[in-house]
């Protein structure tokens, strides 16, 4: 390429020279935000070898988790976020078969121009100036469309360009959400619902010079550095050119940018540094920090495990820790990587926005459980939460493997989530209209987020629905701008897990390739929960990134199932005869949405 722009910028052009069929390759690449795909490896036992045949869930660990329930926590690990192709908001099809994964918005996006690149600098110099700004400031939600997405604020459009600017992957990298995310109630970050920039802020800060000191390299410049930096030379050559050659400013302008993104793309994205930023935290905690924040330690109990969360009741809250990153198996299993937490960790601060704290809602709903914070934490468990496991494991027979066997170098991602009561298949249901309630309140949960962000649980067995008992005789959801009054007879359901989830934000679509996994479908012939996940895979025709909400349906045949044959409670043969119709109706409708005409829940609902 020849230089347009005069010998003042060869040692530009010379770098973009270099890099920049690099840098269409990359653009090209954004498509699949990030993907992790397991190696077909099938030999012994090695962590990466696991990670192969955890794929059919075969169990390495002698007498671990053999049974085929148990092993249906422990699924394709494929996660996959890709940018979504439709316009600002989830597609309005009902049924995309075996549609391609949506474009990057980068990709064939026409070339930046000059009102972009100023109010980018706007931005940055916005950036600079909250540094300086000694109170947080609240951000706005906005209904600009169905998805209550954040207004775009400076904080997070910078943060965007900060940790797209550290991908040198693309393959890899975070999804677009990440920066939504980053603006979403967490941590130190957050409180009551207000972003506090200036905490944000901070951990970005020290995070970007930890990363200057992992490379130990100082010509490198991260983080709000190098936006300073790219703001003042870039505005510097900006004013030495005549104000009338917008065409010569518009071309600096773009190999500028170019010229920057080749410096940072020397920088390795760094998942932890990402997740550690959407924890509000500069570095990791240890446990007793973080638990003590919500209880005496001495009061810690263990609630429940799963394949990779053991989970503590803290305080008023709970407490679910995920080890990641670490080389040894945990629970006969490969840990989770950062990507896949933050993966995780995005689906639940979607939903969370769906609990509506503004007043423009669109769609609202409290049954999706509560993500009050997040934590990364590094060291082995704390003495207080060993006690807590044993005592567990006397009483249960914990599958899981004794916490002591972690390292000290283990690190844990800690959700703090509201405490939700018991899961479906514990819970001692009293009545018929408990049961009505229940089943009521997760269609319409399933409803609103279907609205809201195409959501599918996928995978809503007894385990995922807690339930508590509340004096609460109503609730309250809004679904596409309707407002109604669930009657609850006393009982509150909480959904849980979103491991096998599929959502679209807006930007990006985030689901499990269950494709990946044949095991999951090999459940044993008439089981309600096995043959849930076959009919999914012929609703969506094994192509699990496409919206497909027929799969909720699906999933509120097999609670009414559970409600006909595995639970026991107060009902009469007419609640038994209302119960198969309904599952019989359930087939003829699309979606959780469709399910809430039929003429079981009329008397539940009270429209406003
Ligand atoms: N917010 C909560 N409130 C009360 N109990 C909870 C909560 N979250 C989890 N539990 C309990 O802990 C158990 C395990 O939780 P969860 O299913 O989230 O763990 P997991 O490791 O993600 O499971 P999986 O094996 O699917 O990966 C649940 O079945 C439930 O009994």
């Amino acid at each position: 390429m020849t230089s347009r722009a005069g010998e003042k910028k060869v040692d530009l052009w010379s770098q973009i020279a270099a890099t920049e069929s690099d840098n269409e390759l990359q653009q090209q690449q954004t498509a699949i935000v990030y993907k992790r795909k397991q190696t077909q490896n099938e030999s012994l036992p090695t962590t990466k070898q696991v990670s192969s045949i955890q794929k059919n869930r075969v169990s390495l660990v002698p007498g671990k988790r053999i049974s085929w329930n148990r092993s249906l926590f422990i699924r394709g690990r494929t996660s996959i976020a890709v940018a979504a192709c439709v316009e600002y908001g989830p597609k309005k099809e009902k049924h995309i078969r075996k549609q391609k994964p949506p474009l990057s918005r980068a990709k064939g996006a026409p070339p930046q121009n000059f009102d972009k690149e100023r109010a980018y600098f706007e931005e940055v110099d916005a950036f600079e100036l909250l540094e300086e700004s000694p109170s947080p400031q609240c951000k706005t939600w906005v209904m600009g469309n169905k998805n209550y997405i954040p207004q775009s604020s400076h904080i997070s459009s910078v943060l965007k360009k900060w940790l797209l600017a550290h991908k040198p992957d693309h393959s890899c990298g975070p999804s677009t959400s990440l920066s939504r995310i980053l603006d979403t109630p967490l941590g130190d970050s957050i409180h009551d619902g207000v972003l506090d920039l200036s905490s944000l802020k901070t951990s970005l800060e020290t995070l970007s010079q930890a990363n200057k000191g992992f490379k130990s390299n100082q010509n490198k410049i991260v983080g709000s550095d190098v936006l300073q930096s790219h703001n003042t030379s870039s505005t510097k050559r900006i004013q030495d050119l005549s104000e009338n050659d917008s065409e010569e400013i518009e071309y600096v302008i773009r190999n500028l940018s170019l010229s920057s993104q080749n410096s940072l793309i020397e920088q390795q994205w760094d998942p932890l540094l990402a997740l550690l930023a959407v924890c509000g935290q500069s570095s990791p905690s240890t446990f007793s920090d973080v638990l003590s924040q919500y209880c005496d330690l001495q009061s810690i109990a263990k609630v429940g495990e799963g394949t990779y969360g053991e989970v503590f009741i803290a305080g008023g809250t709970v407490c679910k820790v995920v080890p990641f990153d670490g080389d040894s198996l945990v629970n006969g299993e490969v840990q989770k990587k950062a990507e896949e937490l933050l993966e995780e960790v995005m689906l639940s601060l979607t939903l969370n926005q769906l609990r509506g704290h503004d007043n423009h809602i669109h769609n609202v709903c409290p049954t999706f459980i509560h993500t009050l914070g997040l934590r990364v934490c590094t060291g082995a468990y704390d003495d207080e939460m060993i006690r807590a496991w044993v005592e567990w494991d006397k009483k249960h027979n914990s599958e899981n493997d004794h916490p002591s066997e972690f390292s000290e170098k283990q690190r844990f991602v800690v959700f703090v989530q509201e405490h939700g009561g018991q899961d479906l298949e514990s819970f001692v249901l009293l009545s018929f209209s408990e049961a009505q309630s229940l089943l009521l309140q997760v269609t319409v949960a399933l409803a609103v987020a279907e609205d809201a962000f195409e959501f599918e649980h996928r995978d809503l067995h007894w385990g995922n629905i807690l339930l508590s008992r509340k004096g609460c005789k109503t609730l309250e959801f809004v679904l596409d701008g309707k407002k109604m009054h669930v009657k609850t007879h006393g009982l509150v359901a909480s959904i849980i897990d979103f491991t096998l989830s599929r959502i679209n934000t807006g930007e990006d679509i985030l689901f499990l390739d269950l494709s990946l996994d044949p095991g999951l479908f090999e459940g044993p012939k008439g089981d309600e929960q096995s043959e849930t996940y076959r009919k999914m895979k012929e609703a969506t025709e094994d192509c699990w990134e496409g919206s497909f909400p027929k799969t909720n349906v699906l999933w509120l045949q097999y609670l009414v199932d559970v409600l006909l044959r595995k639970k026991v409670y107060d009902r009469t043969s007419k609640d038994t005869r209302e119960l198969r119709s309904l599952k019989k109706r359930l087939n003829s409708y699309e979606s959780a949405k469709e399910s809430i005409v039929d003429p079981f829940f009329s008397e539940l609902i009270v429209n406003e």
